[in-house]
């Protein structure tokens, strides 16, 4: 169950090289795959979301086509899927795949393609996953109507939402308001990025500006909690925001390593998953980017399960929590939480 995760940040290392010799992108800080797996980690190891995201340049770069893109969607599910992962949401920014070219609509039509090809070759490894897309517009950037019409317009062709990402401090969310009105009047879903290089403002927008269905991060909800003597939950006290995101499950999709690496959080230890959880916020846990973050589902999991020694419970907690939320009707989200989700898990604890 992954819910928050870039197609343009979870390419594999030797994708990039080999789409940047086809199509003659010359930027690349190396050509070796090893050194380039390396040098995404450690340059999106800035400790400020505004470095972590000029990474993306040459993710971005590769991705003008719609072979490229179409590749890299496939890839993604089939990446996915051998991690384990039965449903997942996978954003993408239209806009930003347009320096050659390509239509909008060709953009969004080459990464469904993609979608539908990586799902089948997941199918024939005996793999089942489903994927749904979401449209996400550039903060800083004007297109965001344009791209909200383009998410309804592809709702029933794999489209399941609507997001908007990029640098957080500076660019309010309320600058996009005709977009979120336009998917609330059509009757769709949308998250927004907050919270994570600024603080509660940002989140009170997204909700209370914005109606956002869900927070992409949202660990700065924390500084509106007080937590109790023993730094726990036991005695804490919520502030108006902090209750409202709880009381409503506003769910919080969460990336421990990519908010280490934007300096969103110190460490993992430190990392308000723990003290969120405790309470009952509807947490999930997302990889937000595979390539930058040299990570998967099953280790973001796991860093958890060495921070806060969650068990298998926890776990399920987590996925059930992230299903809960996804963006697909209910029925559906409910056959997949009752015949994949709590079987696997209950298979898992009884090997365990
Ligand atoms: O954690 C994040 N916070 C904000 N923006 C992000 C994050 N990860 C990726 N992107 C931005 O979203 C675009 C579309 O996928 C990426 O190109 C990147 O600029
Ligand atoms: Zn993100």
């Amino acid at each position: 169950m992954l819910l928050h995760d870039h197609l343009d940040g979870g390419l594999r290392p030797a994708t990039v090289a080999e789409l940047a010799s086809e199509h003659g992108y010359k930027d690349l800080p190396t050509e070796d795959v090893g050194a380039l797996k390396s040098w995404f980690r450690d340059a999106a190891d800035s400790g400020s979301l505004v470095r972590y995201l000029d990474t993306f340049t040459h993710t971005v770069g590769v991705l003008q086509t719609p072979d490229a893109l179409a590749r890299v969607a496939s890839e993604c599910v089939e990446d996915l899927a051998a991690d384990g992962v039965v449903y997942a949401e996978v954003r993408f920014a239209p806009e930003l795949h347009v320096e050659r070219g390509l239509a909008l609509t060709e953009v969004i039509e080459a990464v469904l393609a993609g979608f539908a090809d990586g799902t089948a070759r997941a199918a024939a490894a005996g793999r089942q996953i489903r994927m749904g897309a979401l449209l996400t517009a550039m903060r800083h950037a004007a297109r965001s109507l344009e791209i909200a019409q383009l998410a309804i317009a592809y709702r029933d062709s794999g489209v399941v939402g609507f997001d908007i990402a990029g640098a957080e401090a500076g660019f309010p969310p309320t600058r996009h308001l005709d977009a979120f009105q336009h998917i609330q009047r059509e009757n769709g879903h949308f998250t927004i990025h907050a919270g994570e290089a600024f603080g509660l403002p940002s989140i009170w927008e997204a909700l209370q500006w914005c109606g956002a269905d869900r927070l992409g991060h949202g660990v700065r909800i924390v500084d509106d909690i007080t937590p109790g003597a023993a730094g726990g939950a036991s005695g804490a006290r919520l502030g108006r925001l902090a209750a409202y995101v709880r009381d409503k499950r506003i769910p919080l999709e969460m990336a421990p390593s990519s908010n280490l690496q934007t300096g969103a959080v110190a460490s993992i230890a430190e990392h308000p998953i723990g003290l969120l959880r405790e309470l009952y916020f509807r947490v999930t846990v997302n990889t937000d980017n595979r390539l930058m973050s040299d990570t998967s589902m099953t280790r973001e999991m796991a860093l958890l399960v060495d921070a806060f020694h969650y068990g298998w419970r926890d776990l399920q907690w987590f996925t059930v929590n992230a299903m809960k939320s996804a963006f697909i009707p209910f029925d559906e989200r409910l056959a997949i939480i009752n015949d994949v989700i709590k079987p696997g898990y209950a298979k898992l604890m009884s090997d365990a």
